[in-house]
């Protein structure tokens, strides 16, 4: 579903800050694969999301998507198919605006607008219906501007307007770090939640290694720009976290809550 092929990527090229971060880089990812990524700080988990997002352009290689390299493509382009969250609860959400009018702009993602753009019974009953998966009442509290509601309440909203449209992938950076322990471990449940029942191919970059153990189909750990450690499912099960502090004890990885 995703390939990406021979990537290159160095930043301030030809300055005393030149930094090569990637040198033919790739990474296969099947359709439905819950990948976590993991890895040293500066690593680069997430310039692979921004190269994939198109927030970055690569210098050379390709990133195939269900067939179709989409390196030349721009950022909105890419929306179509992909959605993102991001670490700050707040990326996600319009403070100003409720949450029925937050999923309904989430539900009309890459539309565009004309007369049939805007809420009719039945989207509302399904926005319902998908903010009772997170359990947290918020289906009750249509009317409520999303500025007023928790950092986790939020995040849980982001995470079920990024799949409202249930994207061929779903990319998530670091998106529960701003989170309280249990609004985290919350949010990951959900997480898991919503991509199984959808089976949306998904990366998710944490610095949280029990929630890398714990969740998802497969484990990538990186340091300097390369994929050091790759641990697919039964494979997975079976390592602790334990496991993966020893085999990257020089490098830096917070341990999460
Ligand atoms: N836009 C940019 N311009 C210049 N250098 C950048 C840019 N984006 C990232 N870098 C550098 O590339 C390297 C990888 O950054 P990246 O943010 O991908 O790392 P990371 O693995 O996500 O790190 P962390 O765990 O600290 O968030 C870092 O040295 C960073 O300073």
């Amino acid at each position: 579903m995703l390939e990406i092929k021979n990537i290159s990527k160095t930043f301030n090229r030809g300055t005393i800050d030149e930094k090569v971060i990637f040198n033919d880089f790739n990474l296969s990812v099947p359709r439905g694969e819950f990948v976590c990524i993991i890895g040293s700080n500066g690593s680069g988990k997430t310039t692979i999301l921004n190269l994939i997002s198109g927030d970055i352009k690569a210098d050379s290689g390709q990133i195939v998507i269900n067939g179709k390299n989409i390196v030349k493509q721009k950022n909105y382009q890419r929306a179509k198919y992909l959605s993102r969250v991001f670490q700050n609860p707040s990326m996600g959400t319009c403070s100003s605006m409720t949450i029925l009018e937050n999923l309904s702009i989430a539900d009309n993602k890459g539309k565009s607008f004309g007369l049939s753009w805007g809420l009719n019974h039945k989207r509302k009953k399904y926005y319902k219906e998908q903010l009772e998966l997170l359990g947290m009442g918020l289906e009750n509290r249509l009317d409520t501007l999303a500025g007023s509601l928790s950092g986790g309440q939020r995040q849980a909203l982001s995470m079920i307007m990024a799949t409202l449209s249930k994207p061929d992938l779903l990319l998530l950076d670091e998106h529960t770090a701003a989170l309280d322990p249990k609004s985290s471990d919350t949010i990951m449940n959900l997480t898991q939640k919503v991509v199984d029942e959808k089976n949306i191919t998904t990366l998710m970059v944490t610095h949280n290694l029990k929630h890398a153990v714990t969740y998802g189909d497969r484990t990538i750990m990186m340091h300097e720009g390369k994929i050091v450690m790759d641990v697919k499912s039964e494979e997975k099960n079976k390592k602790s976290i334990d496991d993966y502090l020893h085999i990257f004890n020089e490098i830096s990885i917070e341990y999460g809550n």
